[in-house]
């Protein structure tokens, strides 16, 4: 058997197992289809360890979907996927979600409103072994307070998560991603619900993230550009269930690429580094 070259490696024990080894997210042809629907797919996308993606595209257009499928919450209904080098399918899920940070409104809608900040930080390092209530280590509980300081949130630690305003659960739910030492930090739309200073201190600190080498790979939805941080380096952008572009961020976000994915004429600007965007307004010229 010929073994392919660059990062693709062949493992056979009866099965090809072609994928890349450098990847966190290895997606070739995947799709998802549910009540005879393709929801989404087929999708080929590759995400990198030092990579920071961010996910664009119009309401239903399959954008939590594909979170879902990278989050291992959901299992493929066609392709192949890979997590972490990992086949989906043939892995224990719960093994793979262990390494997968995971910040949406669906964790959030979980969490009991009297649930302590301290708690739901530190025992994230424990849900997988169910021990939610349970004593915790030490070690953990510096752990989680290093992070809630990261995220600038450690005067929150002795509140409630009822307590909480919109932009303090969003650290909140970002420190606790974060706990696991992930090697994939997935956020679904981390600035909604923040007013003008909550996203400009939230684009900021993730910012720093996405330029910390040690951070893990990151992929974020958002439903604005100008939510895109310093430092991301990649964008897909997806329409009805389907890839219209994707790739490097400075090739793939430009005015042309977001008509086509919001069937509209947007113009793209780019100031000082950030991103912003707006539909082009036709005026007419009226003769005398
Ligand atoms: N389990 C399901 N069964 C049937 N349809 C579903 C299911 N989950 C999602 N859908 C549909 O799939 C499409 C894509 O949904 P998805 O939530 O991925 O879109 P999205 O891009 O995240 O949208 P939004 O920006 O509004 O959050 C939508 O039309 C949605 O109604």
């Amino acid at each position: 058997m010929s073994i392919p070259h660059g990062n693709r490696i062949v493992i056979h024990d009866g099965v090809v197992n072609d994928f890349n080894a450098d990847a966190v997210i290895d997606f070739s042809d995947v799709t998802f289809i549910r009540q005879g629907r393709t929801l989404l797919g087929p999708v080929t996308w590759q995400v990198e360890l030092d990579e920071r993606w961010v996910i664009i595209g119009p309401n239903g257009a399959g954008k939590t979907t594909l979170m879902r499928l990278a989050a291992a919450e959901e299992y493929p209904s066609g392709g192949v996927a890979h997590l972490m080098s990992e086949r989906v399918g043939k892995t224990d899920m719960r093994d793979l979600r262990t390494m997968i940070g995971v910040s949406s409104s669906a964790v959030a809608a979980r969490i009991p409103q009297d649930e302590k900040v301290e708690d739901l930080v530190v025992s994230a390092a424990y849900a997988i072994l169910g021990r939610w209530r349970e004593e915790y280590d030490q070690r953990d509980f510096d752990q989680a307070m290093e992070i809630l300081e990261r995220v600038g949130a450690l005067h929150l630690t002795d509140r409630t998560w009822g307590t909480l305003s919109e932009g303090e659960r969003k650290r909140v739910l970002i420190a606790r991603a974060l706990m696991t030492n992930p090697e994939l930090l997935l956020l679904d739309e981390p600035g909604a619900g923040l007013d003008l200073g909550g996203r400009e201190d939230l684009v900021g600190y993730l910012g720093e993230l996405a330029l910390d080498p040690d951070a893990p790979a990151i992929v974020m939805i958002t439903h604005h550009v100008e939510e895109i941080p310093y430092g991301f380096t990649h964008a897909l952008l997806l329409d009805e269930g389907s890839i219209v572009a994707q790739g490097l961020i400075d090739d793939v976000l430009t005015s042309e690429n977001l008509s086509k994915t919001f069937h509209q004429p947007i113009e793209l600007s780019r100031i000082d580094g950030r991103f912003f965007a707006r539909r082009i307004v036709r005026t007419h010229s009226r003769r005398a």
